[in-house]
Parts: structure tokens; C-alpha cells; sequence
């Protein structure tokens, strides 16, 4: 059974429809990449499921629960990290977290506890006196998701977790990210950043208008495309005979002669090229200068579908 379903989801503001009869099972143990350009309607998605927002048609249930029936149960399961920082900067690190904690009824030596593990797990033990007027855009938003995480939800929604902080605490999050799957969380991931998403997704969700346009795992998505891969050589110069010959090997679907004695190759799903690709230019007297592999990702996959760029949003 799915651990989180959308059935026929509606959201609307005004006559625009923000989610538009939105269908999603989510399973329990995967880490789900919500991605879509901004005004997507993913905030508005994951508002509704952690029920911070009512929807306008449609049920969402979570662990069997029902988010508008049965609230509680739901909200005990869930910890959302939202998008807006949701600390207290007159608060330290450590009474932060210990003020989400008591609202979640945690009391005593648990508290004290549980605390310290969140603390620890987002690397702000060391921190955990400081103010967050005096921390960093990452560090903030690693209080954050402390504050988020220290009840042990089920499920964890990540709200771009990731947007305008440095490289270091970047890494951090997404190390997080896995290491909370890891420890038994199913996560909900939303980002326009489709590198991110690529990187630490089970599967992925794009959204554009409100609408689902593509669910599926990486593969999947990539099949979608209908897009080979493509190697680019780059050699110290031409030769017609290699060029034929490499042409009639099997994993080449297609070949192109480019500026610069380079060639752009499609290749085809299963079997070994490089060996043969390599060899051909040797016995031809070709020198290599350069050879990279293009493949085919989710922005392509979303140009593909919408004919914009996920970046213009
Ligand atoms: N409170 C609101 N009132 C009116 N329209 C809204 C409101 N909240 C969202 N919308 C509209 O709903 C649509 C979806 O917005 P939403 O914030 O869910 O998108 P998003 O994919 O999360 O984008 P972002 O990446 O910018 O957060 C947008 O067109 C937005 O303008």
C-alpha cells in the first residue's frame, strides 16, 4: 500500500488551478524528488499534505490516514522542513530544537535526548549554545531541519532545503537526506535544482501548472526522453576511413562531424564501445585530445515535455 496518496488532488486560487487533479502513491523507504520550475505548484502540494493547507477537492491520505479527517495522526508522522526558515533567532541552537520538541509532547530525559541526537545529526553540536543571528545561511537551515527531524517522523518533507547556502552545508543536507532515508525515513524532496534531485532520488515527480507531467525512476525518465546518450571525441585530426569505420560499429546510432576534428556519437543501449572506438583512431593514427559522455537528464527530459527550460521557469 502506498505510504503517501494524492487521489485527485485540487487546488484552486481564484479561477487559477495552483493543482490540478493531482494522482501520486508515494511508497514507504523511497526518497521522492518533487521537481518543477517555480509556480509549479509543488509548495502548494506539500502544504497540503502536511495539512497546512486545505485543498479544494480530492483526498490525501497519509499511513492510511486521511490528512483532513484525522490530522493528528498524520502531523505525529510528519516532520516538514519548510521553505521560510522557521527558527527563532532569540532562541539558542539548543532551546530552538528543544521548543519543537515540547510541541511534539516530548518531555524529560527523552527530550533532553532527542535533542542532542537532532543536534548531532546536523552537525550543530558544536553550535548548540549559539544564536542563529550569528549563524550562517546554512547553518540556519540545518537548525531547521533539526527541528524538523527531532521527533523521528515517518516522513520527512524538504521544502528546497537547498536554496542560496554555501557548497559545504549543501553537501551537508544532502548527506542528511540520505542518512535519514537510511535510518528508515521516507523523504519528499522539492527543487527546482534537477542536478539535486538526480542525485539523491528513488524516483522523481515533475510538475508544471499544477499538473504531474512525468513520474518515474531515473531509468524510466530516461527512456521517456527517447534520447541516447552521446560520447564527443575529439582527436588531432581527421580521417575518413576511421570515421566510416566507427560509423558501422553496432553501439553507434548515429554519428556527426563537428568543428575541430570532433565527432558526436549516439550511442545505443547494451554492449562495449570504448575498447572499439579507441582502437579504430589507433589503427587510423589518430591521437585522442578528448573524450566526454553526454547524457540525457531530467532538464532535457523537461524541455522536452513543456518546450521551455526548467531554469526560466
Ligand atoms: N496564497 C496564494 N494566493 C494566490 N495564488 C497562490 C498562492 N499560493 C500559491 N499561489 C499560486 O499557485 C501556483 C503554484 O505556487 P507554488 O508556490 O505551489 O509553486 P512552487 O512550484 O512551489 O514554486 P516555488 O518553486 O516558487 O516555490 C503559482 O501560480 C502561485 O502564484
Amino acid at each position: 500500500m502506498a505510504f503517501v496518496q494524492f487521489e485527485e488532488v485540487v487546488k484552486t486560487y481564484g479561477t487559477a488551478m495552483s493543482v490540478n487533479h493531482l494522482t501520486l502513491s508515494i511508497r514507504e523507504g523511497e526518497v521522492f524528488g518533487l521537481l518543477g520550475p517555480n509556480g509549479a505548484g509543488k509548495s502548494t502540494t506539500i502544504h497540503m499534505l502536511a495539512g497546512l493547507l486545505k485543498s479544494d477537492g480530492g483526498t490525501i491520505s497519509v499511513d492510511g490516514y486521511n490528512v483532513a479527517k484525522r490530522p493528528l495522526e498524520v502531523k505525529r508522522r510528519i516532520g516538514l522542513v519548510p521553505q521560510e526558515l522557521a527558527i527563532y533567532e532569540h532562541f539558542t541552537a539548543r532551546e530552538n530544537v528543544a521548543f519543537f520538541g515540547r510541541l511534539y509532547g516530548l518531555r524529560g530525559r527523552e527530550l533532553k535526548e532527542r535533542v542532542e541526537e537532532a543536534l548531532d545529526f546536523t552537525g550543530l553540536l558544536s553550535h548548540d549554545n549559539g544564536r542563529p543571528s550569528a549563524f550562517s545561511g546554512g547553518m540556519k537551515r540545518r537548525l531547521n531541519i533539526a527541528c524538523a527531524i527531532m521527533h523521528r517522523p515517518k516522513l520527512i518533507i524538504m521544502d528546497e532545503p537547498t536554496v542560496g547556502i554555501d557548497p559545504q552545508s549543501r553537501n551537508h543536507i544532502l548527506e542528511s537526506v540520505r542518512a535519514l532515508n537510511r535510518l528508515g525515513s521516507t523523504i519528499i524532496y522539492t527543487s527546482h535544482y534537477m542536478e539535486e534531485v538526480e542525485a539523491i532520488s528513488t524516483r522523481v515527480g515533475i510538475m508544471d501548472g499544477g499538473r504531474l507531467i512525468a513520474l518515474g525512476d531515473k531509468e524510466e525518465l530516461r527512456r521517456l526522453t527517447g534520447q541516447e546518450s552521446k560520447l564527443i571525441v575529439q582527436t588531432d585530426h581527421s580521417s575518413e576511413e576511421a570515421v566510416a569505420e566507427i560509423r558501422r560499429h553496432p553501439r553507434v546510432s548515429s554519428l556527426r562531424e563537428l568543428e575541430g576534428h570532433t565527432l558526436e556519437l549516439g550511442l545505443s543501449e547494451a554492449g562495449t564501445y570504448l575498447q572499439d572506438i579507441l582502437f579504430i583512431l589507433g589503427k587510423h593514427g589518430l591521437a585522442l585530445l578528448k573524450l566526454t559522455r553526454e547524457e540525457p537528464n531530467l532538464e532535457s527530459l523537461f524541455l522536452q515535455l513543456t518546450g521551455r527550460s526548467l531554469r526560466d521557469g
